[in-house]
């Protein structure tokens, strides 16, 4: 019988992180071989980051876009263990980092391990081609809980992506995050964000195309972190024995990649 994949969860003491450590437990071939948290944080067990990477064949981590960077690079100076990165709200150096670590352990980044959000994505890719933008405008929502620290979503940035990639121009050029005040007119081919946070809301995404006469919306709501926990699990498994690279639920769905999808 195979050795099981041994797990190491990174924020454990988070609600994603404790999501994934019950999700754990129905999980056949997986077990939990460290939880950690901050550095110097060894209440309830927690033991300190070097001992959980010698412990793990993948690292689970669902904390900040620092911290993981921070994670990636150890992981990747002492060549292991795989990492699952599932935090949000990385700022450009940090995905530099993590993209520097992938040349040497294999990375599984998401911004959202839904099954559906993953679907969204091709979804979206497929309608921001077939709508003209002169006459469709693209505006991204999110809710979200009140604990939530980045804004927009690192789903709706992929959201964003995705719409980019459909009409072949870089999200950059194109987004506009908020408006607030005598904003002026919306240009054309403008990709905006808008930003709800409220309660316990786990996470709602849609993405509106408007035009004159008629609007398009398409969304995704989640309605528990257990479903996030199983993707994140499921990306664990796939990861095992990987080359090294960054990958993300595109590559361990077997979707096309974004942008690509028939259209
Ligand atoms: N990809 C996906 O499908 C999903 C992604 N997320 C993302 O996961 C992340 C965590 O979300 P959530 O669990 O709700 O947040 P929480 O705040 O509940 O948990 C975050 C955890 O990270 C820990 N942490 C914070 N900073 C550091 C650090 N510098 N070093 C080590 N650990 C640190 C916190 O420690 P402490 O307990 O001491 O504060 C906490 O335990 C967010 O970025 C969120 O957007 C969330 C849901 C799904
Ligand atoms: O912070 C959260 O809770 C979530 N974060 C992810 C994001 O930023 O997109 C995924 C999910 O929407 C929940």
């Amino acid at each position: 019988m195979a050795s099981p994949i041994r797990i190491a969860v990174a924020g454990a003491r988070g609600h994603m992180g404790r999501a994934v450590i019950e999700a754990l437990a129905d999980e056949p071939g997986l077990v939990l071989a460290a939880r950690f948290g901050r550095p110097g944080d060894e209440r309830d067990g927690l033991v300190d980051r070097a001992a959980a990477l010698a412990a793990a064949d993948v690292v689970l981590d669902f904390t900040t876009g620092a911290a993981s960077a921070a994670l990636a690079q150890a992981c990747a100076a002492r060549g292991g263990p795989a990492l699952v990165i599932g935090a949000t709200g990385f700022e450009p150096p940090e995905l530099a980092a993590v993209a520097e670590a992938a040349r040497r352990i294999p990375i599984v980044r998401a911004g959202n391990f839904s099954l559906g959000l993953a679907m969204l994505l091709g979804l979206v890719a497929q309608a921001a081609r077939a709508l003209p933008a002169e006459a469709w405008d693209i505006e991204i929502l999110e809710a979200h809980h009140r604990r939530k620290l980045d804004a927009p979503s690192g789903t709706a940035l992929m959201l964003g992506e995705a719409a980019a990639a459909g009409r072949g121009v870089a999200l950059a050029a194109v987004e506009r995050r908020g408006r607030d005040g005598l904003a002026g007119p919306r240009p054309p081919g403008e990709i905006g964000f808008a930003v709800l946070r409220g309660g316990g809301i786990v996470g709602e995404h849609s993405v509106v195309f408007a035009a004159e006469s008629e609007t398009l919306t398409l969304s995704h709501a989640a309605h528990d972190r257990g479903m996030f926990a199983r993707g994140a699990l499921a990306a664990a498994r796939w990861i095992v024995g990987r080359a090294p690279g960054a990958y993300d639920m595109q590559d361990v769905l077997g979707f096309m990649p974004i942008g690509q999808e028939n259209g």
